[in-house]
């Protein structure tokens, strides 16, 4: 962003030397005119890019002008106003430029600061100049006219100033409102594919992630693994101890078997106090272990502050995707391993493999 800045400024340098050259070349200016100002802007550039180099100055903030490359561009300007007054418009037009393009990221304070200390500098240089030509823009007849001129100019100045303070706070808004979306986006996506109460993903969420598991392993990319997880006696809990605490139950739930799963594995609520677990490159036999592991830390889990007389277990009705299967045909055989899962007594998992 700086590199392109100062570009930028190269650039304007360049054009505003080849105008001087233009004036040269018509017998206006002297050739050292231009050269010297092809020169300030080259060493602009060398000591601004050894600045932004170093680490100084607001690097890596807006790629507007500094004050102090607007300070130095501006004096170039009065500099070269008094080296040819008699097309000091140029230069002081000049200034409006360099205004339009640093104040966008100074403050207004700091931007009134700017305007008070160019017009003062502005009118310190126009009394080194000759009678004929101390005024800003025209040549007055007399001092009231002069600062009757000195005052427009530092009007117009103040007015591109705040004009430009004016597209600072909106594109500041723009930017607070652009993020605020940003948040709402990431928060409305959450909550379109989570689930409130645990934090699970939701069914929205996961079979999507199945759908693609299945086209993977008929691609023969990699194996998969799913489970559906379903709370024991569930009814008892909310029967005995409340709906409240049946959801603290839920949560913690949830947050021991994210804790015993890995990154890759998806966890989603399926239904009421039913979880369907995805397990992308994992075999049957492997997808075992893990529902054991799950099994056994909730079951091993202190439920004492919420229940204290039901056990908390869970059964789990474990299946692969096979590469013939279509969505409803795994979900059909985790269900049927689940339901043998709780037939069987419950605290347990069952594995069914594809025909
Ligand atoms: N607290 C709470 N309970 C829920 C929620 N969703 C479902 N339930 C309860 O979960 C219980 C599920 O009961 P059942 O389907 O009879 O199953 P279960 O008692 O777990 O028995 P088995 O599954 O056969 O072991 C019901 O009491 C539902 O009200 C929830 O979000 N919060």
């Amino acid at each position: 962003m700086r590199t392109r800045m100062l570009m930028a400024v190269g650039v304007s340098y360049a054009v505003d030397a080849l105008f001087l050259a233009c004036f040269w070349w018509l017998d206006r200016v002297s050739l050292g005119l231009p050269l010297l100002y092809a020169a300030a802007g080259l060493a602009h550039i060398a000591v601004f890019a050894g600045v932004f180099r170093l680490g100084w100055g607001r690097q890596g903030r807006d790629p507007y002008l500094t004050e102090w490359q607007m300070v130095t561009a501006i004096a170039v300007q009065l500099g070269a106003v008094l080296l040819a007054p008699w097309i000091k418009a140029y230069f002081l037009c000049i200034i409006f430029v360099v205004f339009a393009f640093g104040t966008l990221s100074l403050t207004i304070r700091q931007a009134l600061l700017m305007w008070l200390s160019t017009c003062a500098m502005t009118a310190i240089t126009l009394q080194y100049l000759p009678s004929q030509h101390n005024a800003a823009v025209t040549i007055p007849d007399n001092a009231r006219e002069a600062v009757l001129v000195g005052l427009a100019y530092a009007s117009i100045l103040l007015r591109c100033l705040l004009l430009n303070h004016y597209g600072t706070v909106l594109r500041v808004r723009l930017v607070q409102r652009q993020r605020k979306l940003a948040d709402e986006v990431v928060a409305v996506h959450r909550l379109a594919t989570h689930d409130l109460l645990t934090g699970a993903l939701n069914r929205h969420a996961i079979l999507p992630m199945l759908e693609e598991q299945i086209h993977l392993v008929q691609r023969g990319r990699q194996a998969c693994a799913l489970a559906l997880i379903d709370l024991d006696h569930f009814k008892r809990v909310n029967d005995g101890h409340g709906h409240l605490v049946g959801d603290q139950v839920l949560c913690r739930v949830v947050d021991t078997m994210n804790a015993t799963l890995r990154p890759s594995d998806k966890l989603a609520r399926y239904g009421g106090e039913e979880f369907l677990l995805l397990m992308p490159a994992t075999t049957l036999e492997e997808a075992l272990v893990v529902l054991e592991r799950v099994r056994l830390a909730v079951a091993h889990q202190s439920w004492q502050d919420l229940v204290t007389d039901l056990p908390i277990t869970l059964s789990a009705g474990i299946t692969h995707v096979h590469a013939r299967d279509r969505l409803d045909d795994v979900l059909a055989r985790a269900d049927t391993s689940l339901y043998q899962a709780k037939n069987e007594g419950r605290n347990r998992c069952v594995c069914l493999a594809a025909n």
